[in-house]
């Protein structure tokens, strides 16, 4: 069927860097497209009965990553979803390949200077950034760029309110 090769069939993948609101977007992009809302990290909590920290301490972070990787290439074959990645599936190969020709994959783009703010919010929660001087932090932030740059749709995310991200989204999938 054509309908099923089109674009509206296809589930959105959001990614980007830790903290930049993949999650709160994600969620709020599929309230207003009637969407189911899949957050790979919270499915993972779910499955283990763990948070994502206890997960990455238990079982270690390899673990988590091969985890994550089946969770979100069997998703990603799903449509018409909503679906939130942690900001590390993306160095995967197999978790970009699946993505990209599957989903639609929008990239939350924000810049350092902006996303620093959102530290004290979010360090208790990301094991990845514990431990790390602000510079490590900034080479993660932009090593991780490179690999971001493989999507289909950008949002520039800089002094921007959830609601105009939201209809910013919206307007540039055509989905109508
Ligand atoms: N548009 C926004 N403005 C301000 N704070 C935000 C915004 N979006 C998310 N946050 C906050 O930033 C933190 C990380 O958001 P989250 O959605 O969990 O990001 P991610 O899933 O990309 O890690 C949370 O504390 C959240 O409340
Ligand atoms: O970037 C990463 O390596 C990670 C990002 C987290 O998700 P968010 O991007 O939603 O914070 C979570 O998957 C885990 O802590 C590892
Ligand atoms: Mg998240």
């Amino acid at each position: 069927m054509l309908q099923k090769e089109s674009g509206k069939q296809k589930s959105i993948i959001l990614i980007g860097f830790m903290g930049v609101g993949k999650t709160t977007i994600g969620k709020a992009l599929a309230n207003k497209l009637k969407r189911d809302f899949i957050d790979v990290d919270h499915q993972l909590e779910r499955e283990y009965n763990m948070t994502v920290t206890e997960i990455f301490q238990y079982h270690g972070e390899a673990f988590f990553r091969k985890k994550e990787k089946e969770m979100i290439i069997a998703l990603s074959k799903q449509t018409q979803k909503v679906i939130s990645l942690g900001g590390g599936a993306f160095l995967q190969e197999d978790i970009r390949k699946s993505c990209l020709e599957n989903g639609i994959v929008l990239y939350l783009d924000m810049s350092f200077k902006a996303w620093k703010q959102r530290i004290p919010f979010i360090i208790d929660s990301r094991p990845v950034l514990q431990g790390k001087s602000e510079e490590e932090i900034k080479n993660l932030f932009n090593e991780r760029k490179a690999i971001y740059i493989n999507h289909h749709l950008k949002v520039k995310m800089d002094g921007k309110e959830l609601e105009e991200i939201v209809e910013s989204v919206i307007d540039s999938l055509d989905l109508a």
